[in-house]
């Protein structure tokens, strides 16, 4: 049965607005045709945390036989590469780790290739998952923080004395890095705001409010810098998507042309808006995750995708 949405599709040839595909196997063809790259997001789109959403391994495949590359962009920094690919594996998703470009890789390259600090000033101050750690250790870029056990504790009266006369810091931290961060603490957040008070830079891999899992909602990564932009009144550099950061390192590393790439996400202020920013050919807005299609049809919306499908797997047809 043939949605009505699709009717306006043929009628209208897809100008009044996002074109919806979902059981219109010609538009669905005709969108997939039009390009040669496709940027996959991940939370909310392939998963909602352990849960593999319907028909993904095949269509995933689809793509594949179709020769489209592929690219699996995720702003989730508690992972790294090699750890997307022991998930890709676990689901039965066809994916190789070199096509995988997370915030926590991105952030990694651009503290070693952009900032490149000189050691023994070029420490980084972590607060998130090893995802971070495994992409800072591929870099070869120096940290400390994150998943040390040390900190994962009370904060207890004589840390005030020593986080103030210094003798609990390390002198060679340089960058303040948040990302989603299952493991918070005062202690941490008490180290951080006094290394950025020292001038240390401040970086985000990523400022997400909400994190997608188990078909419900919880707090993202923006949670983790939040505390320290609240305390120090400094803002993050993100660098995960939207950040046309992210974008120039993954067309640098992928080469492709950015009018045959399309973008596909189930957030409009990190996927959707990574795409239009970035002059894509293309967006698709999947509705299994962060936003609701009220959120861009209509009048007067801000970003908005080129196409949306209730799931990916609807790209089967
Ligand atoms: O809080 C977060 O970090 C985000 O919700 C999560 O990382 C989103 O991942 P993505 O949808 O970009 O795969
Ligand atoms: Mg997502």
């Amino acid at each position: 049965m043939i949605k009505m949405q699709a009717v306006a599709n043929l009628v209208s040839g897809g100008s009044s607005g996002p074109q919806y595909l979902t059981g219109d196997k010609s538009s669905i063809d005709a969108f997939i045709d039009k390009f040669d790259v496709f940027l996959f997001d991940c939370d909310g789109v392939l998963w909602s945390g352990d849960h593999l959403f319907p028909r993904i391994p095949e269509t995933i495949q689809m793509l594949r036989d179709k020769h489209k590359q592929l690219v699996f962009v995720t702003n989730n920094s508690t992972k790294s590469r090699a750890d997307y690919k022991k998930k890709f594996d676990g689901m039965g998703i066809p994916a190789h780790e070199e096509e995988v470009f997370g915030s926590s890789y991105s952030a990694a390259v651009y503290i070693s290739r952009i900032m490149k600090l000189q050691p023994p000033k070029n420490k980084v101050f972590v607060l998130g998952e090893s995802g971070v750690e495994q992409e800072l250790q591929s870099e070869h870029v120096p940290f400390c923080g994150g998943t040390d056990p040390l900190l994962r504790r009370e904060m207890l009266p004589e840390d005030f004395k020593h986080i103030a006369d210094g003798s609990l810091l390390d002198d060679d931290v340089a960058i303040v890095l948040t990302g989603l961060d299952y493991h918070p603490s005062y202690l941490k957040y008490a180290l951080g705001m006094a290394y950025l008070r020292r001038g240390a830079h401040f970086l985000a891999t990523n400022t997400d409010s909400t994190l997608p899992s188990a078909g419900s909602l919880f707090p993202g990564a923006g949670a983790t810098s939040a505390p320290l932009i609240t305390a120090t009144g400094q803002q993050p550099l993100a660098l995960g998507k939207p950040s046309q950061a992210m974008m120039e390192a993954i067309e640098g590393k992928f080469r492709f042309d950015r009018k045959k790439a399309c973008m596909v996400g189930d957030r409009l202020n990190t996927d959707i808006q990574f795409g239009v920013e970035g002059g894509l050919g293309g967006t698709l807005c999947v509705l299994t995750g962060v936003s609701k299609k009220e959120e861009f049809l209509g009048e007067g919306k801000g970003v908005v995708p080129s196409a949306y499908v209730d799931q990916l797997g609807d790209l089967l047809g």
